[in-house]
């Protein structure tokens, strides 16, 4: 067999892809556009630190897939290439929710290693991470990023009062704290206890969704890299930014472009058409369901499977299915509730019950098959 299986086709040695990486969750785009002012407001607010000084707070606010981690990742990088005198650390608090993980966190990035898991008390934790830092005569600077999961498990107050009164308890110990929420009705601030309000005043640096044209401009270079040359025409760039601004979220346009790109490769086909897109867009527009999935305990999970099969009951009827599962009381009911309302997994809104009063009725807020296929 030779290695050209026809024009047009693709024989199954080659791949419409010049480097599929870029496509992948963790990449770090080399260029980043669009985000000139948000970057500036962030090097201002942190310039201090380059200083030896303690850095402006910041809170960064912006929907799914605006490039808030990406700009906060950038400017961490560009810090760590200037000095050594600044230690940057991002904690993903969609896995570390409790003000315990944060810190657990912290003391991995202080000291390469994790803490003895045996349990040692918050306050040793802390103890030490302070220590470190002024021996070492560093700067810290903390990233919580998806701060909503801490708000969410009602460890937000606590975790931001202990970085920001850091060096009351351990003077000499420098912390910066750059909080990233992706959750447009949480209201950082108001949110807080009045104990943290009076300490935190941070610099407000917003993340409007990109509009179709920025989309477009911003994919295009990920096409240039990750395809060969004439694989995406200029109308399938087109389609694919038009679907990513309707979602308004940019892991979106790079999804469908990988997944794309793999349906192209299923017909040997060496360019992406249309249809690939539109089958493509399927599995891509939920891609954030998943991430919200994926992101779930046991319990919650269980709730959604409860839903699945009596979407729109009233709280009080799919407690009694959910208790059967789960043996948990009501009051750890509502919060699953409340936290799956929050995550827009579910709208829990109140309604009058004929005679009966005011309750709330559970709905699915995505198509009951998508949630199922994912769960
Ligand atoms: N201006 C840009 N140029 C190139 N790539 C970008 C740009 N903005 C975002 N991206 C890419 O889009 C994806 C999502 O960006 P990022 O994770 O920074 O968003 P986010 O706002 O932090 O999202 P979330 O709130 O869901 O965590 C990443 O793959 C990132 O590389």
């Amino acid at each position: 067999m030779t290695g050209d299986s026809g024009e047009g086709m693709l024989s199954w040695d080659e791949s419409v892809f010049r480097n599929e990486h870029v496509f992948e969750i963790d990449y770090v785009p080399e260029t980043f556009r669009h985000r000139e002012s948000q970057m500036q407001s962030l090097t201002y607010a942190l310039r201090p630190a380059v200083r030896g000084s303690r850095p402006l707070n910041v809170m960064i606010r912006g929907p799914p897939g605006t490039g808030k981690t990406t700009a906060v990742q950038k400017l961490f990088d560009e810090v760590g290439a200037q000095t050594r005198d600044v230690q940057t650390i991002r904690v993903n608090c969609q896995v570390n929710a409790t003000r315990y993980a944060v810190f657990s966190r912290l003391f991995e990035g202080s000291f390469d290693y994790e803490p003895p898991s045996s349990g040692i008390s918050f306050k040793k934790l802390f103890g030490q991470i302070a220590e470190k830092l002024v021996d070492d005569d560093r700067v810290l600077v903390v990233a919580l990023d998806d701060v909503n999961y801490l708000f969410y498990e009602n460890e937000a107050s606590d975790t931001l009062y202990s970085l920001l009164r850091a060096h009351e308890e351990h003077p000499g110990a420098k912390i910066g704290v750059v909080v990233i929420s992706s959750d447009p009705s949480l209201d950082v601030i108001d949110e807080l206890d009045t104990r943290v309000q009076s300490v935190f005043r941070p610099e407000d640096i917003y993340f409007p969704v990109y509009d179709q044209p920025e989309i477009v401009d911003i994919l295009r270079e990920r096409v240039t890299r990750g395809f060969h040359d004439g694989v995406v025409a200029t109308d399938v760039l087109e389609r694919v930014g038009g679907l990513t601004a309707d979602s308004g979220d940019l892991r979106v346009g790079i999804d469908l472009l990988r997944r794309a790109g793999l349906n192209a490769e299923m017909r040997a086909s060496k360019t992406v058409e249309l249809e690939d897109v539109e089958t493509a867009y399927e599995t891509s527009k939920y891609i954030n369901l998943s991430r919200s999935l994926n992101s779930l305990t046991d319990n919650e999970a269980a709730l959604l499977e409860v839903l699945l099969e009596h979407d729109g009951a009233q709280a009080g009827d799919v407690y009694d299915r959910f208790r059967e599962r789960t043996d948990l009381g009501y009051t750890r009911y509502s919060e699953v509730v409340n936290k799956l309302d929050q995550l827009g997994l579910i709208d829990a809104e109140y309604a009058d019950i004929d005679g009966r009063g005011r309750s709330r009725a559970l709905t699915l807020a995505y198509d009951a098959d998508a949630i199922a296929d994912r769960l």
